[in-house]
């Protein structure tokens, strides 16, 4: 299962404390996503000359890309308070509305998996974000009455891996909506270099560049890794991370070249081997795979998209050439010619 991955993206519960350790909590320490950090830069420094609050942010991207991060460090440039809470954590409208009536003036709610908000609780929360306004009932029965109650202005930054499942008049609630990529090989290794600093681990440039490679375009996944070599280090090696000894500790865990794993390498073999290159549906793809078809789409298929090894179709999922000849196979004539021509571009 996916859990076992170690690459999987997922935040494990042994990583919790040495993820808070590294985790930026600047703006200047938030590496990559260049676009992104402009553009709150600009935004953060206007709220704070108008003295107001921040305008509802809706981050998404791919587990493991900073969401959380982000919205902690937007928080800290503001110079406000963060109350964290997640969309299958409040159940009822009186948690949003207890969260909401605690807020002082410009502070941030941060809403992880925003996507999965109960209907009762949206209903809170429009008003509240447009207005900083919540009706709450009173009593029940017939003597039960409804009051309005002003909020203090303040900022809701929404995180989800799944923009799409956002409904629409909550999507059209936030002022700002930013994207999270995935991360380059420079942008990455100048990750695992901060986290070696801070972990005191003595890593050469060449050993970060082979770590960063294999990181799925991924920073959680970058500092796990990072910490894996470590350990492969102190016992095979003087604790130096070299080139050399990243290649073979990353080899041992069965992360190739590419960043790919088991999982990864299973999926396109199976959409080669059993389905002929595809289209496949991803309802059988998930079966084939014995994964459940929410891991496919939000963990395993967007680093595979992105790297032009999987193609989304209409008719379902295709291997790209390249997804062949990764896996040592010539790829047919349709594929090698005209992969794009199946393509929707999603
Ligand atoms: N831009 C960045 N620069 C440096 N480190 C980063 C950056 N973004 C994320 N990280 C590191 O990656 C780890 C994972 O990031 P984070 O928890 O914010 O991801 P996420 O997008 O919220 O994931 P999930 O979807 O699983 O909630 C952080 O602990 C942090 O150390
Ligand atoms: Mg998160």
């Amino acid at each position: 299962m996916s859990e076992h991955r170690i690459i999987s993206s997922a935040a494990a519960m042994d990583d919790e404390a040495l993820e808070a350790s590294i985790r930026p909590k600047r703006l200047a320490e938030y590496l990559g996503q260049q676009a992104v950090r402009e553009q709150m830069a600009i935004y953060i420094e206007a709220a704070r000359r108008r003295g107001g609050a921040l305008d509802h942010t809706l981050i998404f991207g791919p587990p493991g890309l900073g969401k959380t991060t982000l919205s902690h460090v937007i928080a800290n440039e503001l110079g406000v308070s963060v109350r964290s809470t997640s969309g299958p954590v409040l159940e009822r409208a009186g948690d949003l509305a207890a969260l909401l009536t605690n807020l002082e003036a410009n502070d941030v709610l941060f809403v992880d998996e925003i996507h999965r908000l109960s209907p009762v609780v949206e209903e809170v929360l429009y008003p509240a974000m447009e207005d900083f306004q919540i009706d709450i009932m009173i009593g029940e029965g017939p003597a039960a009455r409804s009051i309005k109650l002003d909020l203090p202005p303040f900022t809701l930054i929404g995180a989800t891996t799944r923009a799409g499942l956002l409904t629409g008049p909550l999507r059209d609630r936030f002022g700002i909506i930013q994207r999270l990529e995935f991360y380059s090989i420079e942008e990455l290794t100048a990750i695992v270099r901060r986290a070696a600093r801070i972990f005191g681990i003595e890593c050469e440039f060449e050993g970060a560049v082979e770590i960063a490679r294999r990181s799925r375009g991924t920073p959680r996944i970058a500092n796990r890794l990072l910490r894996r070599v470590r350990d492969f280090a102190e016992v095979r090696g003087d604790g130096r991370i070299t080139h050399e000894l990243a290649r073979a500790a990353t080899d041992m865990l069965k992360v190739d070249a590419e960043g790919f794993d088991d999982l990864d390498r299973r999926l396109l073999g199976i959409i080669i081997e059993n389905f002929d290159g595809g289209p496949v549906g991803v309802e059988s793809l998930a079966a084939a795979l014995s994964e459940d078809r929410g891991t496919l789409e939000d963990v395993v298929e967007p680093y595979l998209i992105q790297q032009g090894y999987l193609i989304r179709t209409a008719r379902g999922r295709m291997a790209s050439a390249k997804a062949w000849r990764h896996l040592g196979l010539t790829p047919p004539p349709r594929q090698a010619a005209t992969p794009d021509l199946f393509s929707d571009g999603a």
